[in-house]
């Protein structure tokens, strides 16, 4: 589908959100008025621009407030409009935008709105233009689409045609399925737009939260579907007013654009591929749908991922002794160096991590310019060459990097933000990759690879990542969102959202706050706005494991007692389990299907610990209650703030 975007929807002056637009691989614009407004130069340069870009200008927006309006305002608009229908004629666009009327003034007149509407079409159309008229959730009197198609069809003239736009449908909770049996040579345009559930006035909803299909909790998909079965075969558009993306880079935002649509068109097509292999139910009766008229993007279906083969860390040798010797206190056994590259590997039942000094590589760039960080996670995937195909489909930059003799080749990919995610074939499994890539010290048995999973990876996000990490996470890794949660850090509140496979075998937790001063902005500002802030050790006896590591001296975030007086009144603990958590310093969460026991270590490098889970019984989360807890704790040890040197000496 030819694939738009209005200019409103990123950061930027007009040449420069062009240039990104274009960038990304967007066939058209629609041109909001103010961008034109506030831009130094013609109309002529505008169009010139655009052509070389390789832009089209698809439509003009927006033309308010005027349908149904009394005479002098209407003789009024017509004169505005035969000044702008002048400036589309000078750009070269063929369409105008008119949203539903807004104003107090506006009457409740479906025929006076429909003739209305039928003059400036008439204007329009003696210029070769045509104008499209669109439902905005909160006009006056036209709020729905059926509204919008009534009076469109009441005004009867050919030039005058629907705008559609999933935003204002879904946000009232509309149904779209009406859609499907308007004439799709009557639709003129389609704007897409996704957004969170919010409990809010639906228009400063629109204005400011409205974000790229995929990122949001609308049925954008079923809106599409609905759209292509009418039989519509225009543009393919987005239309996000979204505060962050004002100010976030128009590059990253433009490749979430284009991302997010070739996501969309392709689940669409999922869809009416599941639809069409399932036989209609008896007694369903079916309007005048036209056929899909348009080819739909084809993609390797979704990884289905198995299992995070390794975590990989970005250090300089000082700090590989240093995180070497944290890890041999914790369980892990150094098992042999790579083959072919200065990086060392070290493995705890199934959760492996590599630290990786290699002198000019990626990781040792990531080192210089981050310090001591997570710069890879490999993940078990069945197909890795699907996984990289339908990624680099899907925007993804692959990642190359140098393989010795008799190495595994795996392909790679940059996450946003810049860690690189390795997608490992799981028929060769964690002891066949090792064993191949590294000169392993020992061989492995089966009974080496039992007990410790990685449970969970925790990012912090810089905000104006959140939304582009969630597309990312669900559109190219295939993983589906858990429960959003918000609690407070002494320095401001941050909320965090779980990603997961189908299986729960890979977890990565997502954390991000608006505050600059919280633990979340600090470790994310600290590496380009995405950070690796903790990776989550399961174990099958927390006690038992906290005791080894403390013997060994490693120095756990410490939990008041105040706490475990509060935890007493939360939830029925038997008092033997009770003090145990106490002494231990061990967190406590339980949902309705389970318990789960937490415990975190100090700050080993700069924002970055440890953290030891136990889970039973399906529990869903990640101790969200107890998060406000650990932020203060960590806080009040002063975690993260010591020098290298400092934390040396305290820590190892
Ligand atoms: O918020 C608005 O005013 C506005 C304008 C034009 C649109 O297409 C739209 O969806 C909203
Ligand atoms: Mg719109």
């Amino acid at each position: 589908m030819h694939k738009s975007i209005a200019t409103v929807s990123m950061s930027g002056t007009l040449p420069e959100k062009l240039e990104a637009i274009a960038a990304a691989g967007f066939d058209g614009i629609e041109l909001f008025e103010n961008d034109f407004i506030g831009f130094r130069g013609t109309a002529g340069e505008l169009r010139a621009r655009a052509a070389d870009l390789g832009l089209s200008i698809d439509l003009y927006q927006p033309f308010r407030d005027f349908e149904g309006m009394p005479e002098p305002q209407f003789r009024k608009s017509l004169e505005r409009a035969e000044r702008k229908f002048d400036l589309m004629q000078a750009l070269g666009v063929p369409l105008m935008l008119c949203c539903s009327n807004t104003s107090p003034l506006a009457m409740d007149d479906q025929a006076l709105a429909a003739a209305h509407l039928h003059e400036l079409a008439e204007r329009a159309s003696r210029r070769g233009l045509r104008v499209g008229f669109e439902a905005l959730a909160w006009g006056r009197h036209t709020r729905y689409y059926g509204q919008a198609w009534s009076i469109v069809q009441q005004a009867e003239h050919p030039d005058l045609g629907l705008i559609l736009d999933s935003f204002h449908t879904l946000s009232l909770h509309d149904d779209p399925a009406g859609i499907a049996d308007i004439p799709g040579d009557r639709i003129f345009f389609l704007q897409m737009a996704d957004a969170p559930l919010l409990s809010m006035d639906v228009m400063q909803w629109a204005r400011h939260h409205r974000n790229f299909p995929g990122q949001g909790e609308l049925d954008v998909e079923r809106f599409l579907l609905q759209t292509l079965r009418s039989g519509y075969a225009g543009p393919l558009s987005l239309e996000i007013f979204n505060d962050v993306f004002r100010e976030a880079s128009n590059r990253r935002i433009a490749v979430d654009a284009m991302r997010s649509l070739r996501y969309l068109e392709n689940r669409v097509l999922n869809r009416l591929q599941t639809v069409q292999a399932r036989p209609e139910p008896a007694g369903v009766v079916q309007g005048p749908q036209a056929q899909v008229q348009v080819p739909l993007l084809s993609l390797p279906p979704a990884p289905s991922l198995k299992a995070i083969a390794f975590v990989e860390f970005a250090v300089d040798e000082p700090h590989a002794e240093l995180l070497g010797a944290v890890l041999q206190k914790t369980g892990f056994t150094r098992e042999g160096d790579h083959r072919s590259k200065a990086a060392t590997l070290y493995r705890k039942g199934h959760a492996a991590l590599v630290l990786n000094t290699e002198p000019g590589s990626f990781a040792r760039a990531r080192f210089g310019s981050f310090g001591a960080s997570v710069c890879a996670i490999g993940l078990c995937v069945d197909d890795p060459d699907g996984a990289l195909e339908r990624a680099t489909a899907l925007c993804s930059m692959p990642f190359d990097s140098p393989v010795g003799p008799g190495e595994i080749v795996t392909p790679a990919i940059v996450s946003p933000g810049g860690i690189v995610i390795h997608f490992i074939p799981s028929a060769l499994g964690q002891t066949g990759l090792f064993g191949a890539d590294f000169a392993l010290e020992r061989p492995w048995s089966a009974a080496d690879a039992a007990g410790t999973v990685i449970d969970h990876v925790a990012l912090c996000l810089n905000l104006d990542q959140r939304d582009t990490w969630v597309l990312f996470a669900r559109a190219v890794l295939g993983l589906a969102s858990e429960a959003r949660e918000q609690y407070a850090d002494p320095y401001g509140l941050t909320s965090s959202l779980g990603v997961s496979s189908g299986e729960r075998s890979v977890r990565l937790v997502l954390a991000v706050s608006q505050s600059q001063r919280t633990r979340a902005t600090l470790a994310a500002n600290a590496q380009g706005g995405v950070a690796v802030s903790h990776i989550s050790l399961s174990t099958d006896d927390i006690f038992a494991e906290v005791r080894a590591w403390r013997d060994k001296g490693v120095a756990f975030v410490a939990i008041p007692g105040n706490y475990y007086d509060d935890l007493a009144t939360r939830f029925d603990l038997d008092p033997d389990l009770l003090a145990r958590l106490r002494n231990h310093g061990v967190l406590f969460d339980r949902d309705a299907a389970g318990d789960y026991f937490h415990i975190y270590t100090e700050d080993v490098s700069e924002r970055f610990c440890f953290e030891l889970t136990q889970r039973s019984d399906g529990y869903a989360g990640y101790g969200a209650s107890n998060s406000a807890i650990k932020l203060a704790a960590q806080a009040q040890a002063g975690a993260g703030r010591g020098t290298e040197l400092a934390r040396r000496s305290r820590f190892v």
